[in-house]
């Protein structure tokens, strides 16, 4: 098969997030699997920094009724993976992606509407026939719909995938601020007072829908778990699949991590307490090999539990722990945990960055690993917490409740703590529930290391969902 992927985040390439990691390890298990895949995606500062690219064929010219748009197409291969970016430097050569310094670029939904539109003309271009076109989340939830009614015909036979990784970012903006939209004669039908919500025109027109677990796919469905979304993912829920995301077990692997001070396995957790050292050094946390340490790398927004947290910090430093959180985010909580860190120097650091060795290095030397969600799609760092032997404590949300089990429901499996009430007192309950199985249960507690480091959630089985459905979507032509 001939797969091209539209997304707008490659893990080695440009990086905000969980759906970085996807748009690496998916296509190269496609790859492994033996297809045909390519990607395309914007031409970002970043990237252009790194490459200096030269043109893959000459400059394009895309009409949108009064709008010229004279673009590159630029060609990088990558790991046997054709790249194909669209360069406009007015809309992709910025220091953010999406936004400078947390604000959203105001004209967000120009730049992805034109970059579906120019995701068209590169396929026309360089002449990729793909037998499925794969879009991700609302950057790129506009191609399904162009697709379908693009004039050419030329890829009237295109099958459309669209996986939303987080239902939350919907790409809602007014038509009047979209010129390349605008005019488009189509559109009318996706214009609700004068807004356009890309996610939901993406679910309308994609030949199938895909999540980023089970368990999300059917929060989806519901009032409380939709985002709003119930009504059109209930029309479409036959075509509605939830496919559990993997962990790329080349990159986060303990037994050959290069960030680590030492590696360790399954088989001789004794270096981790190395570690842990060398992650209170790096944090500037009192160096105590015996006291709990709690870590935490997410995006700092609310999705990500600080609303329980945050409430709660002075009673969990009541305890003998330690925490570490590492993130980029929301000013007002950036600003909340720099405080609290200032305040609370030998307990708790907040390394305000983006920092893959520090990511790193959390997973390994943390015992446990806060993930308390509001929601989660999928999650990645429970699953990379797992390989490292670092003890997850997530809330029953999303994909958190498929890869995590808890003693409660099943003390033989047991790979973390689970907890559902969406509130400080769940949380709390939670860490001390977690605390006190650390000191009283020490050999459980490493069988519980153990089991998780064993646990495969494998991009290999993804892809096998993933390609069983695209040859579906093709026997059903
Ligand atoms: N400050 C920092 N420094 C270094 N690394 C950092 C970092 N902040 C985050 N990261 C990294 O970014 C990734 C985050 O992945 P997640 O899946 O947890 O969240 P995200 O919400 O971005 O993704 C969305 O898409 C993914 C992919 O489908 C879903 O799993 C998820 O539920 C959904 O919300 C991880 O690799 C993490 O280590």
């Amino acid at each position: 098969m001939k797969i091209i992927f539209a997304i707008s985040e490659v893990e080695e390439l440009v990086k905000t997030g969980g759906l970085a990691d996807v748009g690496k390890a998916l296509p190269l298990a496609l790859k492994e699997a033996g297809h045909d895949v390519g990607i395309i995606m914007p031409y970002y500062r970043s990237i252009a920094q790194q490459f200096k690219l030269a043109s893959a064929c000459t400059q394009q010219t895309l009409f949108a009724e009064s709008n010229v748009y004279h673009f590159d197409i630029r060609q990088l291969s990558w790991n046997d993976i054709d790249i194909y970016f669209v360069d406009y430097p007015a809309y992709f050569d910025r220091d953010g992606l999406y936004s400078s310094t947390y604000e959203a670029f105001p004209d967000n939904g120009e730049r992805f509407s034109f970059f579906c539109g120019a995701s068209i003309m590169v396929m026309q271009a360089l002449a990729l026939q793909p037998d499925i076109l794969h879009c991700h989340d609302w950057h790129t939830a506009m191609l399904p719909f162009l697709l379908k009614t693009d004039r050419s015909g030329d890829f009237t036979d295109v099958k459309s995938v669209f996986t939303i990784h987080n239902a939350a970012f919907q790409g809602v903006n007014k038509l009047e601020d979209i010129p390349y939209l605008r005019h488009h004669p189509a559109i009318l039908s996706q214009v609700h007072g004068g807004y356009i919500n890309m996610l939901q025109t993406g679910i309308e027109f994609a030949d199938k829908i895909t999540t980023v677990s089970p368990n999300y796919a059917q929060e989806l469905l519901t009032d409380l778990g939709s985002h709003g979304l119930h009504d059109r993912l209930v029309t479409r829920q036959h075509d509605l699949v939830g496919i559990l995301n993997g962990c790329d077990y080349t990159q986060w692997n303990p037994a050959t991590d290069a960030f680590l001070p030492e590696n360790y396995d399954v088989e001789n957790l004794h270096p981790k307490r190395h570690c842990k050292q060398a992650l209170q050094l790096k944090s500037g946390l009192p160096d105590k090999p015996a006291t709990p340490l709690l870590g935490m790398v997410c995006r700092l927004t609310e999705q990500k539990g600080f609303g329980y947290l945050l409430p709660i910090l002075d009673e969990l430093m009541d305890h003998n722990v330690q925490l570490v959180i590492v993130g980029t985010g929301d000013p007002e909580v950036c600003m909340d945990l720099g405080e609290y860190a200032q305040n609370h120097p030998d307990q708790f650091a907040f390394i305000n960055g983006f920092s893959s060795e520090h990511a790193h290095l959390v997973e390994a030397g943390a015992d446990f690993f806060l993930m308390p969600s509001q929601f989660e799609p999928c999650g990645l760092n429970q699953m990379y917490s797992l390989a490292y032997g670092t003890i997850p404590v997530v809330r029953a949300v999303g994909g958190l409740k498929d890869t995590v089990i808890d003693p409660k429901d099943a003390p033989a499996q047991a790979s973390g703590f689970v907890f559902t009430l969406p509130s400080p007192e769940g949380l709390l309950a939670c860490i001390r529930r977690a605390l006190l199985f650390y000191y009283e249960h020490p050999v459980r507690f490493r069988e519980m290391q153990q089991r998780g480091m064993r646990t495969r959630f494998t991009w290999q089985s993804a892809a096998k969902h993933y390609l069983a459905l695209y040859q579906q979507m093709l026997a059903e032509q």
